[in-house]
């Protein structure tokens, strides 16, 4: 088997090292010194732990006109990504252990990435009747994390079940916080920039009523919740009390909500429609900011692929969402790093540790060392980069951030030991 030898490479940004590589683990660190290893010269490149996304939309099966398996995995491998999570809002939905099976399986054999399918709470997303969730957890998919994401379970009693439920094989409810009878017809933020535009608003009460009442029955029945695509400045506040009353409760933020805002809407550009909205510059600030305290646990990228039909059309016929898969790491580093708001150790707790251990993906998450698992990822910290939507992978191209130009690169992704990704572009992959 090949050996890779990874040369002056700085382990969240500390002094220099070269990383001997065999066999799908790391068995030296320091200076090393490999005749028969293939070379990867990392001078001035930061290595981090892969990176892990909780929260992924991969489209398969349903929609492969905006997404595959394979496509999603590739884009995720370019942005150093090591394994993601697949939400269960597929067609049909990711409801029984069939179909998490078939997504595992599928990516399996694309070798991109490890693909950890999420199991849908209710049957079909419908919020009337609780998923077969421990014929799901005890699949070959071992499923883990529950969520209806794209809905929220709403109906308070079947939450606590499900919450209650998944304890057993200590799993977490994914919420999508959204109250649906405070968003009916919503269209962006509820505020200044919707009044003045007459766009239908998404107040962030909606959001905010489902996290506090979340908080209160994960306290109570001892479970463990985790809050999707935090957006606003008053969750922020009502995670900090849920944290310090030492409930389970965990939150990502997703890089749009820790750059853009609602003003972008003037534009009637439906690239910026998401769920939750695009919202205010003064909850920019308090995300970045919970996200410095660890209010906020982790950054995911909610990357949400759309068909050109669905997104190149007016406003209000448009689907939410946005990709952020390649993208992810370079918004963090600009709007997190750049401040020093994070360091690299921060960037590496925020996008693989933290992420790695609610997933319960026990592979991934590790810093590098010596006899660990190599997955690994390589960033140019200094390299630049202008966002094409026709160049990411896959067939969608709606991203928010074409034509602007983001700092850092990844140059390198490792699965396993394993190249998915050298000098910035994809490998064949490491299937089979
Ligand atoms: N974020 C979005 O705007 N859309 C997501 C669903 C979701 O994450 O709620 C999608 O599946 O397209
Ligand atoms: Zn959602
Ligand atoms: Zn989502």
């Amino acid at each position: 088997m090949t050996e890779w030898l990874i040369k002056g490479a700085s382990p969240l940004g500390d002094d220099p090292v070269d990383v001997l590589i065999r066999d799908g683990a790391i068995i030296e660190m320091g200076v090393v010194d490999a005749p028969g290893a293939t070379v990867v010269d990392a001078e001035g490149l930061i290595l981090l732990p892969g990176l892990v996304d909780l929260h992924t939309h991969l489209r398969e099966p349903g929609r492969e006109d905006a997404e595959t398996v394979l496509s999603g995995s590739q884009a995720a491998a370019l942005g150093g990504f090591t394994a993601v999570c697949a939400m269960a809002n597929t067609d049909p939905v990711a409801d029984t252990a069939g179909v998490v099976e078939q997504v595992w399986s599928l990516g399996r054999d694309a070798g991109y990435v490890d693909v950890q399918p999420i199991g849908a709470v209710t049957v079909g997303l419908a919020g009337e009747q609780l998923a077969e969730l421990g014929a799901m957890a005890s699949s070959a998919a071992k499923v883990r994390v529950f969520s209806d994401d794209g809905h929220c379970v709403s109906d308070p009693r079947l939450m606590r079940r499900a919450l209650e439920y998944v304890k057993a094989f200590d799993g977490v409810i994914a919420q999508h916080a959204e109250e649906p009878q405070l968003t009916v017809g919503a269209q962006m933020h509820e505020g200044v920039v919707s009044a003045k535009l007459g766009l239908a608003g998404w107040p962030a009460v909606a959001e905010e009523a489902i996290i506090a009442r979340d908080a209160l029955l994960a306290g109570h029945v001892g479970s463990r919740l985790h809050v999707c695509h935090v957006s606003t400045a008053g969750s922020v506040e009502i995670l900090r009390w849920a944290k310090r009353n030492g409930w389970r409760v965990t939150a990502e933020v997703c890089p749009h909500h820790l750059l853009l805002t609602d003003e972008l809407a003037t534009s009637y550009d439906p690239v910026y429609k998401v769920n939750p909205p695009l919202r205010t510059a003064e909850d920019v600030a308090a995300l970045r900011q919970g996200l410095a305290e660890g209010v906020i646990d982790i950054v995911a990228t909610d990357h949400a692929p759309h068909s050109l039909e669905d997104k190149e059309c007016e406003w209000s016929a448009a689907r939410p969402g946005m990709m952020g898969l390649q993208t992810a790491l370079s918004i963090v580093i600009k709007t997190m790093v750049e401040s020093g708001a994070i360091d690299w150790d921060g960037v590496a707790q925020r996008m693989s540790r933290t992420p790695a251990r609610i997933a319960g993906l026990a592979d991934h998450g590790h810093d590098p060392a010596v006899g660990g698992q190599a997955n690994l990822t390589l960033v140019d910290p200094n390299a630049e980069w202008t966002v094409v939507g026709a160049e990411l992978a896959g067939p969608s191209r709606n991203t928010p951030y074409a034509g602007m130009t983001l700092p850092g690169a990844v140059r390198a992704t490792f699965l396993r030991g394993r190249p998915t990704v050298l000098d910035g572009k994809l490998t064949e992959g490491v299937s089979a």
